[in-house]
């Protein structure tokens, strides 16, 4: 039965459940998905600390302080970061202070450096404007006990330099989702197999696994079988630990389109076995076991396609991901887009910056659906419309950034 793109992910994502949490090390965390929300266990920054080089004053000491009647103070101390003051600032005094410091106690200002002259053990504040100003407060970024990170959050840059900065050398991230990919067709061969004539190697696994990967889940490539059923069946059943099965080629209607037939010698019942969409109509898909099947077409641009706008959003649920779905952005089709029609089409572009400063989208049209050239440069996926008539350069369409 053919659905629409919106009632198929509903059908699926039904089915999908979340990964288990296991516990990492922080420095191998990059790109997994936190389980578990971060509260702050103390203030940040945990102490007054000077964003300067210069003196630790009291303000009402140096505030009337100029140029020309530049004000005194003896230096008492000299404090750099990592260290602390041993002497409180009092009235009339200054301790030297490094970007960094714990703020002595009685100083309630710094003076910067540029805005002093050292004679000594004295020190001469030329201008005080600002100075009560050069402190950073304790807990001016966080406050103990506020919520910094929630689960379901991508660990990157940011996420992995505040988890450091709260002193978690681990981290409970969910387990990555294992996709089974396997390519059938009596057509595709390894990638390390000699070609001859008829055959072609298989591209859709490769492609596949680096989706798979992008999206937070570890693929398990389980290689290629010809269009033969026993072989379909017994290649799917021999991995342990699947969390997703893929497979690719035979979702159509030819002779040798055996998906109909996996699924009822699996008894997989299908939630759906059409999409509605172009490229990446041909999709079947059914509960085996605990696991979701989705068998997408052969065709490598069809597959692509299909994973996008259906897959990646499943999987970006069985892996944690707070956030299911690409970016969108309105954009500009900067070339006339003569593949439209009565169903809705998908069509990778490259976006760009236009003239005007809005996105503009190069639609990348050497793809026939069989084609994945487009793929090579393509950083959008533009959605057209069921219906769309010829749409005209400027017209204004939904794209899926990535
Ligand atoms: N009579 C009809 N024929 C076709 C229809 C149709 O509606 N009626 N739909 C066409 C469309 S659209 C598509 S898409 C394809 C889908 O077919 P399948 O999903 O069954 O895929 P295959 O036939 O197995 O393969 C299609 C194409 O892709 C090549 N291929 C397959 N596997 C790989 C791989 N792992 N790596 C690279 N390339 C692969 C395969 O050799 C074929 O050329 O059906 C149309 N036909
Ligand atoms: O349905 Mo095919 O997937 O248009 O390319």
């Amino acid at each position: 039965m053919t659905v629409l793109l919106e009632q198929a992910g509903k059908l699926i994502m039904e089915k999908t459940g979340i990964m288990p949490e296991v516990r990492i090390p922080l420095a191998e965390s990059y790109g997994r998905i936190l389980a578990r929300d971060l509260a702050a266990a103390t203030d940040f920054p945990p102490f007054h600390r000077s964003p300067l080089d210069g003196y630790a004053v009291k303000f009402a000491d140096v505030c009337k302080a100029d140029s020309d009647r530049p004000v005194s103070l003896r230096v008492v101390d000299y404090v750099t970061a990592g260290n602390l003051s041993q002497v409180a600032v009092r009235p009339g005094t200054a301790v030297r202070i490094m970007t960094g410091a714990k703020i002595p106690a009685g100083a309630d200002a710094v003076i910067r450096l540029e805005d002093t002259l050292t004679e000594g053990k004295t020190v001469k504040i030329l201008t005080a404007s600002g100075a009560d100003q050069n402190i950073c407060r304790q807990g001016e970024e966080f406050r103990q006990g506020e919520t910094i990170l929630t689960k379901g959050a991508v660990l990157r840059d940011g996420a992995m330099g505040i988890l450091a900065m709260f002193g978690q050398a681990e981290v409970t991230v969910y387990q990555r989702p294992r996709v089974a990919i396997l390519a059938t067709g009596s057509e595709v061969i390894d990638v390390n197999d000699l070609l001859e004539t008829g055959k072609i190697h298989d591209s859709n696994s490769y492609m596949l696994a680096a989706k798979v990967r992008e999206a937070g889940g570890e693929p398990v490539l389980l290689g290629q079988v010809p269009d033969v059923l026993p072989e379909i069946v017994e290649r799917l059943r021999r991995p342990d630990g699947i969390d997703l099965y893929l497979t690719t080629g035979g979702a159509s209607v030819g002779d040798l389109d055996l998906m109909g037939q996996l699924f009822e010698r699996l008894d997989i019942q299908p939630l759906f076995t059409r999409l509605a969409i172009k490229p990446g109509m041909p999709v079947l898909a059914g509960c085996w076991g605990e696991s979701l099947l989705v068998a997408l077409s052969g065709n490598p641009a069809a597959a692509g396609v299909s994973f996008e706008v259906l897959v990646r959003p499943l999987l970006r649920k069985l892996a944690g991901a707070a956030c299911h779905e690409r970016g969108r952005a309105r954009v500009v089709l900067s070339q006339p887009l003569t593949k439209t029609g009565p169903v809705r089409r998908f069509v990778w572009a490259s976006c760009a910056p236009g003239p005007d400063g809005r996105l503009a989208a190069r639609p990348l049209l050497v793809q026939r659906n069989g084609m994945l050239a487009g793929l090579i440069l393509a950083n959008a996926l533009l959605d057209i419309p069921a219906g769309s008539p010829l749409l005209p350069a400027g017209t204004e369409i939904t794209a899926r950034l990535f």
